[in-house]
């Protein structure tokens, strides 16, 4: 099966153009004030308006009220609504209840106890494993950090998840073999400063991805990450860290 590629965090009409252009299945739209990667509702809209059935749009929200979730219905028709707060069970089966749209829920990994908390979420249609962001970070994901995919090597994960956290064109293929992830997440990996997209980094991206796949990678594999992993990871030390 087709290894899908989501692109997040996209703001401006070119970036959107190369990741359509690249055939990334899903884009992202970020609405969460303290990102450099927000987008108001008007400027959200209007990227939304330009994928055309091209692929899914997805808007990203962070512990949205009923308010901010109509608003992000009406402006960008959203395909999924990614939640990367803390929003609870309830909370997003509440969520995709309002909406009447398929939901995913971010969770962030740091340690083995975190896999505990997959079943508590096996009404969301998909579900998005990230790192946990470091102590005291602004943001609750987009910061560029892998965690130990070891941790999910072997588990038992639900049909369609996502993996995400510090990828990057150089590293995807190595994740994809050491977790067999169905589907990809970037947005950091792809940029040259924080909320800045590059097309070139965006097409290769894709393009990594596709190869892997062409390539025949390997089913997950428990060895010991080699690149990505190595590197100071949010989710290294174990910690109890919240996601948001
Ligand atoms: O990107 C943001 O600014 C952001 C803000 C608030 C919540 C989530 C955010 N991003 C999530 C993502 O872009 C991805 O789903 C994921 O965290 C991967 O990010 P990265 O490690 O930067 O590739």
């Amino acid at each position: 099966m087709t290894t899908r590629v989501k692109i997040c965090g996209l703001g401006t009409p070119e970036t959107l153009a190369a990741a359509l252009e690249a055939g990334a299945d899903l884009v992202g739209f970020v609405h969460f004030a303290p990102s450099p990667r927000h987008l108001g509702w008007p400027e959200a809209q209007a990227l939304a308006a330009e994928v055309r059935g091209r692929a899914e749009r997805v808007v990203l929200l962070v512990d949205p009220d009923d308010a901010t979730l109509r608003a992000a219905l009406e402006s960008v028709a959203p395909d999924l609504i990614q939640l990367h707060g803390r929003e609870s069970p309830e909370r997003v089966a509440a969520i995709r209840a309002l909406a009447g749209r398929p939901v995913m829920k971010a969770l962030g990994i740091g340690a083995e106890a975190d896999l505990a908390r997959i079943p508590d979420y096996a009404a969301v249609d998909r579900l998005l494993l990230d790192a946990k962001p470091p102590p005291g970070a602004v943001l609750p994901g987009g910061n560029g950090l892998a965690f130990d995919w070891r941790l999910i090597a072997g588990a038992r994960l639900p049909a369609g998840w996502m993996l995400s956290g510090g990828l990057r064109p150089d590293n995807v293929a190595e994740a994809l073999a050491r977790t067999g992830a169905p589907a990809v997440d970037v947005s950091s990996g792809v940029e040259t400063a924080p909320g800045i997209k590059d097309p070139a980094l965006i097409a290769a991206f894709v393009a990594a991805v596709r190869a892997s796949a062409a390539a025949g990678r390997p089913s997950a594999a428990a060895g010991r990450p080699s690149a990505a992993a190595d590197r100071p990871s949010a989710a290294a030390d174990g910690r109890d860290v919240p996601l948001a």
